[in-house]
């Protein structure tokens, strides 16, 4: 049976929207910096799923437009709506925002029938999460369908066993439904076994799946109504409790810089691998800096198209963009997320490296 629609008295009948009480499922998508969380968001936009996906990101640090323009270009024509965390602590941050997010989204109601929402690398989604419960219980246009945690199977371990990191991936491990061990193609059977048993000890209800670039069968990841069943709210959201505490993202960094004009692809090539590989360059208190995670779009000399630059602890790989730069200034936008990174010194190398090179060529 239907329930009674509830109408405002100054609503003009030509704007009452088309009935629509249907709740939207939200799918949040967290993970370790650069395990493969948008390469599954693009790989669900991409299959054949009959749904209107709405998608949202969760933003760190100040890498805003570039993460924009990544999104953009790697998804074509979807809808956006952005998470902008000041100050990378997320429970602080994120109520506020998230809610507006949603309630922005919520005015496009009808256009769409899931959301999926991709959280930072260093996000809690015990945080995100519980967002959509305190909005439950004022009945809410939308639900939680269910987290799933994309771990890098080749530095999962790596960040399960270091001190530092440990937090944000054990929270999002613990706190997930589905659990995608991804970048199988990178490891051995046995570290993926003792990567599975270690996740397994995290959470030991979790369901694990193995994939290359988080290809999955769509029926694994969405409708999970992992959250449906009373006690099962109940159970998450005093887990949700715990992992609201505020908690600082120690001392890992955001470093982000745009510069103009081509650069060479092998003096890029260097300076890549000296920060990454070599790590060359240090902070002003002489200790090493240590990239986890690089993202960028550059100008390669010679090259029409936008070039994209994705780096991940010391892998990286360089990737010609449909994007054509046409009229618009072939600028080079660049952010580095990792340790005791110092923007003054490695803005100063980049540019006495890769672009000063290029001018003197
Ligand atoms: N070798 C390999 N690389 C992969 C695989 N899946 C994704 N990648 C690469 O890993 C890098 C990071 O992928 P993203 O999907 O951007 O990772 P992310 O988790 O969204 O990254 P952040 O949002 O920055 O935390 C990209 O260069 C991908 O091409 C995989 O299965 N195997
Ligand atoms: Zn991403």
């Amino acid at each position: 049976m239907d329930e009674p629609v509830q109408q405002d008295d100054d609503d003009c009948p030509e704007l009452v929207p088309i009935e629509n009480d249907k709740q939207i499922p939200v799918t949040i998508i967290t993970g370790y910096l650069g395990a493969g969380k948008t390469t599954l968001l693009n790989f669900i936009l991409s299959e054949q799923h009959n749904k209107r996906i709405a998608v949202i990101l969760n933003e760190f640090g100040e890498g805003n437009a570039l993460e924009k323009s990544l999104a953009v270009s790697q998804a074509g024509e979807l809808y956006e709506e952005w998470l902008e965390l000041r100050n990378g602590c997320l429970c602080c941050s994120v109520k506020d925002n998230g809610l507006k997010a949603i309630e922005n989204l919520m005015e496009k109601k009808g256009k769409f029938d899931y959301i999926l929402l991709e959280t930072t690398g260093l996000a809690d989604p015990g945080a995100v999460a519980a967002m959509f419960w305190v909005d439950a219980d004022l009945g809410s246009d939308v639900y939680l369908d269910g987290i799933v945690t994309v771990i890098d199977a080749k530095y999962g371990l790596q960040v399960c066993n270091d001190g530092c990191t440990w937090g944000f991936l054990n929270r999002q491990i613990a706190l997930a439904d589905l659990a995608i061990v991804n970048k199988t193609d990178l490891v051995e059977q046995e570290a993926l076994q003792e990567l599975r048993d270690t996740v397994r000890s995290i959470n030991g209800l979790v369901k694990i799946l193995e994939t290359q670039k988080s290809r999955v069968d769509l029926s694994e990841v969405l409708d999970l109504h992992s959250f449906d069943s009373k006690d099962s709210a109940n159970y998450h959201s005093s887990s949700f409790h715990i992992f609201l505490l505020c908690f600082t993202k120690q001392s890992i960094l955001t470093v982000t810089f745009e510069l103009d004009g081509n650069l060479s692809e092998d003096v890029l090539n260097i300076f890549v691998q000296n920060l990454l590989w070599e790590k060359m360059f240090h902070n002003k208190e002489g200790l090493p800096m240590t990239v986890i995670r690089l993202k960028g779009i550059v100008a390669l000399a010679g090259k029409a198209h936008q070039v994209m630059l994705q780096g991940v602890h010391e892998l990286y790989e360089l990737n010609e963009l449909p994007q054509l730069w046409g009229d618009d200034p072939r600028i080079n936008r660049l952010v580095f997320i990792g340790r005791n990174l110092d923007k003054d010194i490695l803005q100063e190398q980049f540019t006495s490296t890769v672009v000063a090179q290029e001018k003197g060529a």
